[in-house]
């Protein structure tokens, strides 16, 4: 993934229009052969920048002291979008109001800032160990009327990174979010600027608290796991930012270490930046492959196991009209299944499946089974799967079954499967 696809800055701003909308961007124009842009690596037309895009496009008003890192609006936009599809790939199971946790808000709180006038139903717990960053926080918050939707929290670097949850022991969150301090010491920060491996815009770094943590990102991610692991389903979402492709082979060999399978990756590439973030859970809910997964083959032995199975489907040209339908009568035939449409007048399928029916040792066991010595069914569904057809380029179908829900692979594969079957034995009639 470059931008996220939901992201406005995919096509750079008009910047012109811009700086009507917000004059303080005005003196920082340059005339680019015809056109007009900003120098990005003069820190003050950033910081106008960022000013300009929160306020035109977010209605956001900012104030970020000079000492301080000044977020640069898409970069920060990407991982807030990617967030928005981690909550959705659950959401018509039902929504509800949802609580993240930031850590390492910072003096901007664009995390909470941005994610909050996105989504009118989230609130947001935001940490920091820096009392001047948060007192910045706190203030930008304020000015924008959200003091009652998100909480500042001061912590220590001493203190659990997930210190709001480890302190109550009834709070739950739906997701955490972090950008953390990239850096282990001084010398990494300018072995980094000298191997180019960071932006030029060097100019946005910040105060060495902001950027600097003992061991760096990859060893501060790895006591989020850690901690993750004795917080369980607290939080259905631990998610950070990584700078380092190094770091994503240090956290994702943590995160299997740990025996956690359900985990995804993510990258985002602006100009020459790149940037990854990982997501686990230890929860039974799935990630759809797009959330989960990308085809970067530097990182391909990083990958999570698939959820998202698609299986092309031959059909004849009458069959085409009928598919819904086909579709509909197969997963209605699945024995111990529940079926509904995922919205209404969608062809999208969910399925509820208690226990396995559907394996041949499964259906053997059934039919030798005495009537009243059938198992009673367990109320709450071992496997939940969103079953759809696809269509690409007019003329290739797929079956997909995408995994919502279940702590059991082979269950889910061997569902998928067999859906396929049967549906391929039908519209090849
Ligand atoms: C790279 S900055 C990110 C700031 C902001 N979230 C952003 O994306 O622009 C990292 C932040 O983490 C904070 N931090 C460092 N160690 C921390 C810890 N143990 N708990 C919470 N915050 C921490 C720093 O003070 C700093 O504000």
């Amino acid at each position: 993934m470059h931008m996220h696809p939901r992201n406005p800055y995919r096509t750079p701003p008009d910047f012109c229009q811009l700086a009507k909308a917000y004059p303080a961007l005005e003196p920082c124009l340059i005339s680019y052969s015809g056109s007009f842009s900003i120098d990005f690596k003069d820190e003050n037309s950033q910081r106008r920048l960022t000013e300009a895009l929160l306020h035109c496009d977010f209605g956001i008003s900012l104030n970020v002291p000079l000492n301080r890192l000044c977020p640069p609006v898409p970069n920060r936009l990407n991982y807030v979008l990617w967030i928005q599809d981690i909550i959705r790939t659950t959401e018509f199971l039902g929504s509800k109001p949802v609580l993240g946790v930031d850590i390492g808000t910072g003096a901007s709180a664009i995390y909470p800032l941005l994610s909050c006038k996105l989504n009118s139903d989230w609130s947001f717990i935001v940490t920091d160990i820096d009392n001047f960053s948060l007192s910045c926080a706190q203030s930008n918050i304020e000015k924008n009327g959200l003091a009652g939707r998100i909480r500042v929290f001061e912590t220590t670097p001493e203190a659990p990174i997930f210190a709001p949850l480890h302190d109550d022991p009834n709070a739950k969150a739906d997701f955490t979010m972090c950008n953390p301090p990239f850096y282990s010491s001084r010398e990494d920060v300018t072995a980094s600027a000298n191997s180019k491996e960071f932006e030029p815009n060097a100019v946005c770094t910040g105060a060495d608290v902001e950027m600097i943590t003992d061991g760096g990102e990859s060893s501060f991610v790895r006591r989020m796991i850690d901690e993750s692991v004795e917080l369980g389903e607290r939080c259905r979402w631990y998610t950070s930012m990584l700078g380092k492709m190094s770091s994503m082979t240090e956290v994702i060999g943590a995160i299997r270490g740990h025996g956690i399978e359900n985990y995804g990756i993510t990258e985002f590439i602006q100009g020459s930046t790149r940037r990854w973030a990982v997501v686990w859970s230890l929860s039974d809910f799935r990630l759809s492959d797009n959330v989960a997964r990308i085809a970067n083959p530097q990182i391909q032995n990083l990958m999570p196991p698939r959820n998202t199975l698609r299986q092309p489907i031959r059909t004849s040209a009458q069959n085409i009209e009928r598919l819904t339908e086909i579709l509909s009568t197969v997963l209605g035939a699945v024995e111990g299944t529940r079926v509904v449409n995922a919205e209404t007048s969608s062809s999208r399928f969910v399925v509820y499946a208690t226990k396995n029916t559907w394996s041949r040792a499964a259906r053997r066991k059934n039919k030798h089974a005495a009537p009243d010595s059938a198992e009673t069914e367990a109320s709450t569904p071992n496997l939940i799967c969103l079953v759809q057809w696809i269509y690409r380029d007019g003329n290739e179908t797929f079956l997909e079954c995408q995994w919502v829900q279940g702590k059991d692979r082979s269950l889910f594969e061997g569902f998928a499967s067999h859906v396929s079957r049967k549906v391929s034995e039908v519209v090849s009639q």
